[in-house]
């Protein structure tokens, strides 16, 4: 098994040992004119496009008008209006401020949870309906709060180690259910569409957290799918308690076997303070592990019509046993650098627990602090702003680059961020061993354009072809 330096990492550290220092930059405020202008392309689009469960037909609008661009345009105009410090609008009563300079950015997400808690009010009663104790919505008032609930994450989910000691069996799993996928593929037309391959991948996301009795629940899969399409409403839907309670138990069934090689094994064995609910953090992963299998699809995609990178990944694979667990530093880095192009949450939410101190202002408790990922993943001062360049994630190029956000970073960033990266690079690299994949619509991610600023998943079709 290998191990390694940590050199994809993009991470600021677990703990962030210092409060970062104040911001130079006075807020501004957005006119009314502009506070709509906001709303209708970039909230409104985000909403469409579903923010905890992804909507079919609001993605391929999404795509259609390709809203990040006409997003990252606006607020890019806006910061020339205005200026790099916070932009304040109010919504609903609300009070919010768009961070329009990376180092505003890097320095909220430092600044968790206090005084910005990522336990803000739209994801609290977003997050409620399928995980009212996960980390993420958790506060420090709370009996086991924030910092056990964290600790607990990142015990079991092994937080800063590249590979996970369950790693034998994940990579089991992973080639096993590519393995089935590819075999059902051929032996029909030979199509490998969104539906195949998330079907496939709830499978394989079941056994590693849940263990092999787990595969074929489908049910359960489809119970926590209804509480996050309800989440999608965030404060508009009633509470599904009683499809909450099921699906409860339905998870506690599948923990309660603690199985051998799963999360589940892990969770059992780890130790955890009072009110932490370790049940109650696992919801979390299952959803989570969704945007695993968006990033997969995307890189294969990416890699069907990118020869150069995939050549990279092929020479790779070749001088590697892939069925034992291996980094696959390059594979590792097609995959960040797919999130980068396209955050699977590109909103970062915080919320301010006191008054905070911005140039020569202030803003006051409880404002909520937004950023927007594709704003400064996409950069066009960046070289690489749209096009693949996992490179970026291996000679510290992305490591000095302020605000490349895929796992988000500070102490609330992304726990399950290694785990990911080798669940991932597991699949990928098994789908790629054998086959070459055919897009439908190449000239949609031609790697001599620039790349699209969105990507409708739902939509990509790849024909598998024996090699
Ligand atoms: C491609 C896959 C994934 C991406 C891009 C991703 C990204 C993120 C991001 C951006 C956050 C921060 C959210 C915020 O600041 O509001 C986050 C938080 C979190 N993620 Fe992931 N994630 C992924 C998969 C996973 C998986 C599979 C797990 C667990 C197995 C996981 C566990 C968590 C947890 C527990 C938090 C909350 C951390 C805290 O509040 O301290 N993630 N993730």
């Amino acid at each position: 098994m290998t191990s390694g330096d940590d050199v994809f990492t993009t991470r600021t550290g677990p703990a962030s040992p210092a409060a970062p220092p104040d911001s130079p930059h006075t807020p501004a405020r957005a006119s009314g004119r502009e506070t709509a202008r906001l709303a209708a392309r970039i909230v409104a689009p985000t909403l469409a496009g579903g923010v905890i469960i992804r909507r079919r037909t609001g993605m391929a609008l999404a795509e259609r008008y390709q809203v990040d661009r006409r997003a990252i345009a606006l607020l890019g105009e806006l910061r020339g209006e205005h200026g790099p410090g916070p932009l304040r609008l109010d919504v609903a009563g609300r009070r919010f401020a768009v961070l329009l300079h990376p180092e505003d950015a890097g320095r909220v997400l430092a600044g968790t949870p206090d005084p910005y808690t990522p336990a803000t009010r739209e994801k609290r009663a977003a997050l409620e309906q399928f995980q009212p104790h996960g980390v993420l919505i958790s506060t420090e008032e709370e009996r086991g709060g924030r910092d056990e609930r964290r600790a607990f994450n990142e015990a079991v989910l092994e937080y800063g180690k590249q590979t996970h000691s369950l790693a034998p069996a994940l990579v089991r799993t992973v080639r096993e259910e590519a393995g089935k996928l590819l075999g059902a593929a051929t032996a029909g037309d030979g199509e490998i569409d969104w539906r195949r391959f998330h079907t496939a991948w709830n499978r394989t996301v079941r056994r590693i957290v849940l263990g092999d009795a787990a595969r074929d629940d489908t049910a359960l899969t489809a119970m926590l799918d209804r509480l996050r399409s309800a989440g999608n409403w965030s404060f508009a839907a009633p509470r599904r308690t009683a499809l909450r309670d099921r699906f409860e138990r339905r998870l506690r069934a599948h923990l309660d076997r603690a199985e051998p090689g799963s999360l589940a094994a892990a969770l059992s064995r780890t130790p955890a303070a009072p009110g932490t609910d370790p049940a109650g953090q696992v919801p979390h992963w299952l959803f989570a592990f969704d945007a695993a299998g968006i990033a997969a699809f995307r890189t294969l995609a990416l890699l069907s019509t990118h020869g150069r990178q995939r050549d990279q990944v092929r020479g790779e694979l070749a001088v590697t046993d892939l069925s034992a667990p291996h980094l696959l530093p390059y594979t590792r880095a097609c995959v960040l650098d797919t999130v980068r192009l396209w955050p699977t949450t590109p909103f970062l939410l915080r919320e301010s627990v006191r008054e905070t101190r911005w140039g020569a202002d202030t803003l006051p408790a409880g404002t909520g602090f937004l950023i927007y990922a594709p704003l400064f993943h996409r950069d066009e001062a960046l070289p690489y702003a749209d096009r693949l360049t996992p490179e970026i994630w291996l000679d510290g190029t992305a490591r000095h680059t302020e605000a490349l956000l895929p796992f988000s970073a500070g102490p609330a960033g992304c726990p399950g961020e290694d785990l990911v990266l080798l669940a991932t690079s597991t699949a990928l690299a098994a789908l790629l061993e054998r086959h070459d994949y055919l897009p439908e619509r190449p000239a949609r991610l031609r790697p001599d354009r620039p790349l699209p600023r969105t990507l409708d998943h739902f939509s990509l079709r790849l024909a598998a072809l024996p090699r």
